[in-house]
């Protein structure tokens, strides 16, 4: 179990994690969404220990990361697939991390074995393709058979395969009574891996729901030709819960109106004399769940094409 209590990480004037509490259970995937910038990795290295906290505390199983004994058969953690040694073999970069350990050179060809690296074992580290990298990181992090498990953009560079491969490996891990806590940009890889979803926005929590909350979350998609009317009209009686979500590469526009269902967007359009080309429950995806929780909280954001639906 993590438990993160009132966490706040602040990096001169920029507060990069802001009062973030948590506790994240046995037996789950927690998924961990954001923006880039949101806080997400700073989040993962306050949990071990790699940056110490401005206030608040971050523990693992009741304790903190320096206060473990063996850290590696408490809490597995894949950060960067790339901090290994380019000059070492896949299979020594493991060996020194259970010897670091006290763990059995045995669990280095298991955990090699498990994540399908005992062909390239021998190899370098400095010649692994991304994917590659991200599974000796994850034979890594599988090393101490922890009960923990927290992963960075554990996806990040794998093949369709390999997607597929930790999905089944998370969930089982999972399913065995461990707590695993993954980060992700990719919403379809989430949406079918985690239980339950933690999203943050500059710093702060956001959301944190079960992914059935989210896939169902209320609200409306209409789509048409000209809706700017109706957008007027849904934020004159209720501001703030219309938002154009379309991508503006065709010349029909979208809203997402959120707390109104169809038949009452359906209605409200009708009145207007509006034409439309599409109305449907909002938030059966989880990206579009997604978008609507961190609009407020994009830092980096792109500017919408000349013409866009903005
Ligand atoms: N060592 C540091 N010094 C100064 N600012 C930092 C440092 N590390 C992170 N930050 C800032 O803290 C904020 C959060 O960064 P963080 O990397 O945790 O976000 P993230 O959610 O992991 O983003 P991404 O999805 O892009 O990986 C950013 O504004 C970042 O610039």
């Amino acid at each position: 179990m993590i438990e993160l209590r009132n966490l706040t990480k602040r990096y001169g004037d920029k507060t990069a994690v802001d009062e973030l509490s948590l506790t994240l259970e046995p037996g789950t995937v927690t998924g961990f969404l954001g923006p880039n910038g949101a806080g997400k990795s700073t989040t993962m290295r306050l949990i071990l220990g790699l940056d110490a906290p401005t206030s608040g505390t971050a523990t693992i199983g009741g304790r903190r990361y320096a206060d473990l004994r063996r850290p590696l058969r408490t809490i597995g953690a894949l950060l960067d697939a790339k901090a290994v040694h380019p000059g070492r073999t896949g299979r020594d970069h493991l060996r020194a991390m259970a010897r670091s350990q006290d763990l059995p050179a045995r669990r280095v060809a298991e955990v090699l074995e498990l994540t399908g690296m005992t062909a390239a074992a021998r190899r370098r580290a400095g010649t692994y393709s991304l994917g590659m990298s991200q599974r000796l990181g994850i034979a890594g992090a599988l090393l101490g058979d922890p009960r923990v498990l927290m992963l960075d953009e554990p996806v990040n560079g794998l093949d369709p395969d390999g997607v597929r491969w930790i999905r089944t490996l998370l969930r089982g891990l999972a399913a065995e009574g461990r707590t695993v806590f993954v980060s992700s940009h990719l919403m379809s890889e989430m949406e079918q891996t985690a239980d339950r979803l933690i999203v943050l926005g500059r710093g702060r929590l956001v959301a944190d729901e079960p992914m059935s909350a989210l896939l169902t979350a209320g609200g409306t998609v209409v789509r048409g030709p000209d809706l700017g009317p109706l957008a007027a009209a849904v934020e004159a009686e209720a501001p703030g819960t219309a938002r154009w979500t379309g991508d503006g590469a065709t010349s029909t526009t979208e809203l997402t109106v959120s707390g109104r269902t169809p038949e009452e967007v359906g209605a409200l359009a009708h009145r207007l004399g509006l034409p439309l080309h599409g109305l449907a429950p909002a938030g059966r995806t989880l990206e579009e769940s997604y978008m609507n929780l961190t609009a407020e909280s994009i830092e980096y954001e792109a500017a919408t094409p000349a013409g866009g639906a903005r």
